[in-house]
């Protein structure tokens, strides 16, 4: 239902910009957004989309999500038709992934670079739904003048948050339409969709874990509102925001709360709905499945980090690091996303001298802004509403002793930078609320995949932080400039236990992973060696036919990169007129499909 709405006056917005003053009309997390923004010195500009290699590559690092949510972009589109809107999903960093959106519309959103390849994180394009979406892990809607740059303020856009099963902040879905014509329902849909989209997700899962499914009202269990919780044992491993909610958890409660700790039951498969009481006497209505003996695809689910399946990192490389780092020097792990830098940092843990103490590993790009502060130098009991009673030690306390893995370095907001620099050179820490600092003691690595020097060149990283932790620098190559990549892959299909159950990869298979480009690295090809394996019965012999739908077009000797009338045709056939899967196989952009087949004379 499309709607007027009073786009933030003139005035208010000279109030800011030129008297220096914060309107009072101004919703106050869009005033700390401009604030933010100020102090940055952000200011109206061009834009600079990615080249199409550098966007396939995020594509296909988005794989997963791009599965689960683009059934649902349509559905939002469905609902938004006529309203002149865009509906779109970025990744976890606000760069776009997809866009599908009212044919006149587009054009203005083009002018605006609402365009595949280009970021709306609110360090580039100031506040805005998804760059503060990803800010405060919630919903949020951005109005005409609330927009930070002057370029942005003929738009209106809602944005909704989107988590993996694991709590991992995967994307934002959003819809933008012209300001002058507000969908009056535009935050309620897109926040539906991203809890659809979500539910798909952990449903898809795979089997292979206890999965519970709860609803207050037993009509609504089985149906996309439904919560879910998966548990490994009985250890909650994955769930969905819904259901995180009504059981007053978190996702740091993944890992760590047993079924028991929830339920007043007995954790036992449940086919047909039965009323539960939750420990805090809440009434729900749940059913459960047991997990199947076999392991069931899983490349919905991302591999989590197991020591078992690991082939031992570049040992020469390691032990370099394991010297540095014993000596007390920070070491920073520069490598794409998924090359194993978690995986190697890990493994200095282990044969550097702290290898008693924790290894303490924290995600600065997946934390809320708001989150990293507390997450990172704890609080004190009552340090403010909400807090946990109890107070939070911390990840730099808990890390003393140890070693501290500061992943996604880069994506640390600049407020933090100062903190965390300060820490590093006092080695103490106060927590939030606390006027005591206590010391501490560890090893310290940090992983990133962006080009920090880069960054530290346009002002998003600090200068003086980068030179206190780049020491010690080591490139993690990407898989496809592996020396020995055959090695590799035969090494990791030992340990998945391939070789145990006398699963041969034939060699034609073998030559067809090792030409590929694993724009996803070791995560990407771990993903692909689990699903041949879950399919794969002792004994068989698998080939090229045993990949995936998606690889199988990948590694045929069409090439992918012309995307020639011929392939196109035979994909989109082969998904049985499925464009979002055809476009999915072929690595591009859904909207990218239907462009390259008009221009084509197909459709
Ligand atoms: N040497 C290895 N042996 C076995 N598995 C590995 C190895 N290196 C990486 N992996 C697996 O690949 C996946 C990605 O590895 P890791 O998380 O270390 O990569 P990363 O470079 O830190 O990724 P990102 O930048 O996305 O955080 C994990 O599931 C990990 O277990």
């Amino acid at each position: 239902m499309p709607s007027s709405l009073p786009a933030l006056s003139t005035q208010a917005r000279r109030q800011f910009f030129e008297e220096g003053v914060c309107p009072a009309s101004l919703p106050q997390q869009i005033a700390e957004s401009w604030l933010r923004c100020r102090q940055q010195g952000l200011a109206d500009g061009g834009f600079d989309p990615l080249v199409s290699a550098n966007l396939q590559q995020a594509l296909q690092a988005n794989e997963h999500l791009l599965r689960v949510a683009l059934p649902e972009l349509d559905g939002v589109y469905e609902q938004v038709l006529g309203t002149q809107s865009v509906v779109l999903l970025t990744d976890a960093t606000g760069l776009i992934l997809n866009t599908t959106g009212n044919p006149q519309f587009m054009k203005k959103a083009e002018q605006v670079a609402l365009l595949p390849g280009v970021s709306w994180a609110e360090a580039t394009k100031g506040t805005n739904a998804i760059g503060m979406a990803l800010a405060l892990g919630d919903s949020v809607e951005v109005r005409g003048g609330e927009h930070f740059l002057a370029q942005n303020i003929g738009i209106s856009c809602s944005a909704s948050p989107v988590f993996a099963p694991n709590g991992r902040l995967a994307g934002v879905l959003n819809v933008s339409g012209d300001a002058s014509l507000h969908h009056l329902h535009a935050l309620g849909l897109v926040r539906l969709a991203a809890q659809q989209i979500e539910h798909r997700w952990l449903s898809l899962a795979g089997d292979e874990h206890w999965l519970l499914r709860l609803h207050p009202r037993n009509a609504l269990l089985g149906s996309p509102r439904e919560g879910v919780l998966s548990f490994a044992g009985d250890i909650l491993i994955a769930a969905n925001r819904v259901a995180l909610h009504w059981l007053g958890l978190s996702w740091q409660d993944l890992g760590r709360s047993r079924f028991a700790d929830l339920f007043d039951a007995a954790l036992k498969p449940i086919a047909v709905a039965q009323q539960i009481y939750t420990q805090r006497g809440q009434h729900f209505y749940i059913t459960i499945t047991a997990p199947k003996a076999k392991l069931a695809i899983r490349t919905l689910i991302e591999p989590e980090f197991n020591e078992q399946s690991m082939v031992q990192p570049f040992q020469k490389q390691l032990n370099q690091a394991v010297r540095v780092l014993n000596a007390g020097v920070a070491v920073l792990l520069q490598g794409e996303t998924g090359s194993g830098k978690e995986v190697f940092a890990r493994a200095l843990h282990q044969a550097s001298q702290r290898s008693k103490g924790p290894f303490v590993a924290i995600n600065c790009a997946a934390l809320p802004e708001s989150l990293i502060e507390s997450e990172l130098f704890g609080y004190e009991e009552g340090a403010f509403t909400g807090a946990k009673r109890k107070g939070h030690l911390g990840k730099l306390r808990e890390a003393h002793g140890g070693v501290l893995l500061l992943d996604e370095i880069g994506d640390m907001p600049l407020a933090m930078q100062a903190r965390l620099l300060r820490v590093l050179q006092e080695r103490e820490v106060t927590p939030l609320g606390g006027s005591r600092s206590y010391k501490v003691d560890f090893a310290i690595v940090c992983a990133s995949h962006r080009d920090l020097p880069k960054r530290v060149s346009a002002g998003e990283f600090r200068a003086d932080l980068f030179y206190r932790l780049q020491d010690f620098t080591m490139r993690l190559p990407p898989l496809r400039e592996h020396a020995n990549l055959l090695g590799f892959i035969s090494g990791l299909w030992q340990n998945l236990g391939g070789v145990k159950r006398q699963i041969r990869l034939e060699d034609e298979l073998l030559g067809a992973l090792s030409r590929y480009p694993w724009p996803g690295n070791v995560r990407q090809l771990l993903s692909v060696l689990k699903t041949l394996l879950a399919l794969a019965d002792d004994g068989d012999s698998l080939g090229i036919c045993d990949l995936p739908e998606a690889y199988q077009t990948s590694v045929s000797k069409a090439s992918l990169a012309s995307n020639s009338q011929g392939l196109i045709e035979q994909t989109i056939a082969q998904f049985e007129g499925n464009i979002s899967k055809a476009a999915a196989a072929l690595g591009v952009a859904r909207s990218t499909l239907y462009r390259r087949r008009r221009s084509l004379g197909v459709a």
